[in-house]
């Protein structure tokens, strides 16, 4: 198996005692889709924060490319892009300027104004929108510009949070072959969502959280879409105590 480029190591995080995080394994290869499921709550969140190093463990470690997040800040963070939940842009630029803008700060180079029409282009955002001042752009285009960003810092692991709650289907469905493109390139992708239809559809394994704890892990090719409703309702119903 090839070496992977995310990896939690008995990773946990604690609020005042709290286990938001128990001692999460995972590991996910270049050119996978993992899709973390689970409740308000489960760790899903703490999860990205921790690999994204703003918050720090209470024990274990986040690696990217067999780098610990904490020791290695810098540069596990030039390999990373995160897509939250709504993409922070500077909505009085365009969005071919908020490129330019994030593009300069990854510090891998800057590029001309053709070089990020494509980009943008290419993350699906119409060519009329890449001039026009974001704060006139729905969500979706704003997810779109932050596959741009992705794209032209030219990450290896892609971290997203419920990136396409809130969109409407044909846009999720965009967002979604974006994503699944990203990951033919081999970006490793970690998304926390509670869009059971898209991470059978895109995912490429599940990992079902319940209270910090990762349940179990699943391939989506070994399981229909009703199965995959069915097996997380099932973790889920333990919680509250309801038989199905
Ligand atoms: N800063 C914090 N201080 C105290 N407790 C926190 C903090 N952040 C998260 N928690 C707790 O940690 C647990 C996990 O939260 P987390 O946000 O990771 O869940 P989630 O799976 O992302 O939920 P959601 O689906 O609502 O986004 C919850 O019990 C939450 O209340």
């Amino acid at each position: 198996m090839a070496e992977p480029i995310l990896q939690a190591i008995d990773l946990s995080k604690s609020y005042n005692g709290h286990l938001a995080l128990d001692r999460l394994n995972l590991s996910i290869a270049p050119g996978e889709i993992f899709c973390l499921l689970g409740a308000n709550g489960a760790g899903k969140t703490t999860t990205i924060n921790l690999f994204l190093n703003f918050i720090e463990p209470t024990s274990g470690e986040a690696r990217i490319k067999g780098r610990s997040v904490v020791d290695a800040p810098l540069e596990t963070k030039a390999d990373l892009a995160y897509i939250p939940e709504q993409v922070n842009l500077y909505r009085n630029l365009t969005g071919l300027e908020n490129l330019a803008y994030f593009n300069d700060l990854a510090g891998k180079g800057s590029r001309s104004r053709a070089e990020l029409l494509e980009i943008l282009e290419k993350a699906g955002l119409p060519r009329e929108a890449a001039t026009r001042r974001v704060s006139s752009y729905s969500k979706g285009m704003r997810q779109k510009v932050g596959i741009a960003i992705a794209l032209a810092k030219q990450a290896e692991a892609l971290l997203l949070d419920e990136p396409t709650s809130g969109l409407d289907p044909k846009a999720s469905n965009e967002f979604s072959r974006l994503i699944e493109d990203l990951s033919s390139r081999g970006v490793a992708v970690l998304m926390a969502t509670h869009d059971l239809f898209r991470a059978k559809e895109s995912g490429h394994r599940v990992g079902i959280m319940r209270e910090g704890k990762l349940l179990t892990t699943l391939k989506t090719a070994d399981v229909s879409h009703a199965d995959l409703e069915q097996i997380y309702l099932e973790h889920m119903s333990e919680l509250t105590g309801i038989s199905s």
